[in-house]
């Protein structure tokens, strides 16, 4: 289970502060699949690397299975570390290595005997459908395999929790949907609990059970997709949404604008 309990974040840099997270408290339960959305700059990013700790927060806990990471050795940060893998929308694959090698790189750092890497690695590119591609590069992949590569690389040491940064925002709806569809499959069969971020609302209707929408730094509504999706409580989920009846009927406020860069939508 994944806890974050007064979570905040405050960027300090000479041209400025920025209060990216606001004091979130956020329970994801084993099995979940748990989307997070908002608009570019609601702290998206920000949030899910305070899950593994890539960002460290200012303030607050982020307890997994009840062992607070922010009080952790970085010895013993980086061995609960392995219990979460993570995937992004630029796929971060070692171009120099072949698909086989990229799967196998942690399992390598990780001191695993060369035949044993084998076996693990033929059974996680079956995993994904990419058994054919081993001896390819990344230069050579569509941008759908090189995902199902990372998503490949990601579970590679067994995790109990696979972080998904935008994971699909990069791919073309019939491909982005595969990939969602694999991600279903790796959260029902291998029993991983997955955490995504997206700003594309089809991505949190397609695969999450539950979600969180962030709004400049704070949590403005949270709970089962089906019940947010279909009376959505707060204006910034309405819009977030494009629910045409409250844009009739009600002026946007201008302060659900705040925050959200050029081009972000
Ligand atoms: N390293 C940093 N230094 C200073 N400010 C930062 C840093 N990273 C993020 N921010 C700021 O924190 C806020 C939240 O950024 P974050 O990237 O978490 O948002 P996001 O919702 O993921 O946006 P996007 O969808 O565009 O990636 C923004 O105002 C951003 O400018």
């Amino acid at each position: 289970m994944i806890e974050l309990k007064n979570i905040s974040k405050l960027y300090e840099s000479k041209e400025g502060n920025v209060l990216a997270l606001k004091n979130i408290s956020l329970t994801v339960d084993k099995g979940d699949i748990y989307g997070i959305m908002g608009l570019s700059g609601a702290g998206k990013s920000t949030l899910i690397r305070c899950i593994n700790l890539l960002e460290k927060p200012t303030s607050g806990e982020v307890r997994i299975d009840g062992i607070d990471l922010t009080k952790l050795s970085p010895n013993n940060l980086r061995k609960c570390r392995r219990d979460m893998g993570m995937i992004f929308q630029n796929y971060h694959l070692l171009t120099s290595r072949t698909v086989e090698k990229n799967v196998a790189y942690p399992l390598e750092l990780d001191g695993m005997k060369k035949d044993e890497i084998k076996i693990r690695v033929h059974q996680l590119l079956e995993l994904v459908g990419l058994q054919d591609k081993k001896n390819h590069y990344p230069s050579q992949l569509s941008g759908g395999q090189r995902q199902r590569v990372a998503i490949a690389r990601a579970l590679a040491t067994n995790p109990k929790i696979l972080l998904s940064d935008e994971a699909t925002s990069a791919l073309d709806p019939i491909t982005s949907r595969s990939i969602l569809n694999l991600l279903r499959e790796i959260n029902e069969k291998l029993d991983i609990t997955v955490v995504l971020i997206t700003h594309q609302m089809e991505v949190i209707q397609q695969i999450c059970k539950k979600v969180a929408v962030l709004k400049d730094g704070e949590i403005v509504e949270r709970g089962c997709v089906n019940q947010i999706f279909k009376t959505p409580q707060h204006p910034y989920t309405n819009l977030l949404l494009g629910n045409k009846a409250f844009e009739k009927h009600q002026p946007i406020p201008l302060d659900l604008f705040r925050n959200v860069k050029v081009g972000g939508l």
